[in-house]
């Protein structure tokens, strides 16, 4: 259980079809690790103390997740998601029963996340008690382009941060907000979006930058080189 009296139920959109990817199937269900994309993910948030299970929203006509082992798992739940990654996340939050009940959203396609940064997202409760997100400063010097395929301008980079997930907020408060944002035509592309639309800005809490979200194809040798470098770091401390 975690330190708060608020139980805390993980929701993972996973009803995409990775079209960037360019890939046979959909992203999530890639090979990785020894199973897939959306199994490693998956376990993460299932062998989480504080995490009281797990709901994933999955593609309608979704052929491969009755096959996972994760499938079977006591504390996973699987809803339908819908046409974009916020219905997804409306369709699950929809289904939560837990009053009071902390929403912990989290892609299935960021496989690497960790305990650890779990741990400092949801101890981030108290200081931001309005929600927060797992972030990473941005390292680079940023440009904006132009139409013409050229620099227009450089961005300072001082205030810019990668939004990661999860993203933490009581759900009966998320789901209203999306819920809100989506009729009022809102692009909502992270859960804290609609939140900053209603007036609520979320706390930025700094996260690991190899929790990368699998998009492109150079992304998946990248995820499995940190898989491995956490498991070697695990072993290491054993
Ligand atoms: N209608 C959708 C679209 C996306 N997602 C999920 O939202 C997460 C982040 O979205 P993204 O990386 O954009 O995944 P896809 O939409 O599958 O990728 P693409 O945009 O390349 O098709 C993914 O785990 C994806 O499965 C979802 O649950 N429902
Ligand atoms: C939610 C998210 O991971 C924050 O960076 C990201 O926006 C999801 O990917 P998408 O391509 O925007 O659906």
């Amino acid at each position: 259980m975690n330190h708060f009296s608020q139980e805390i139920i993980a929701i993972v959109p996973a009803a995409g079809i990775g079209s960037r990817m360019q890939a046979q199937c959909p992203k999530q269900y890639l090979p990785l690790a020894g199973s897939c994309i959306l199994s490693v993910t998956l376990n993460v948030l299932l062998s989480h103390p504080a995490i009281s299970r797990v709901v994933v929203a999955l593609h309608p006509q979704d052929e491969y997740f009755a096959k996972l082992p994760e499938a079977q798992h006591p504390k996973l739940t699987q809803v339908i998601g819908g046409g974009e990654r916020v219905d997804s996340v409306i369709a699950a939050l929809a289904s939560l029963h837990e009053v009071d009940a902390w929403a912990l959203v989290h892609d299935a396609a960021r496989p690497c996340l960790t305990h650890q940064d779990i741990d400092k997202l949801i101890a981030s409760q108290r200081q931001f008690p309005q929600g927060a997100i797992l972030a990473a400063p941005v390292r680079d010097t940023m440009k904006r382009a132009s139409g013409n395929g050229c620099i227009d301008t450089t961005v300072p980079r001082e205030a810019l941060w990668h939004a990661l997930t999860p993203q933490f907020f009581p759900a009966l408060q998320l789901k209203q907000i999306l819920q809100q944002a989506v009729a009022a035509g809102v692009n909502v592309t992270d859960e804290a979006s609609a939140m900053e639309w209603a007036g609520i800005m979320p706390g930025l809490v700094s996260g690991r930058a190899d929790n990368i979200k699998v998009t492109h194809p150079d992304d998946l040798p990248l995820a499995q080189l940190y898989l491995s470098h956490h498991q070697h770091i695990k072993q290491a401390l054993e």
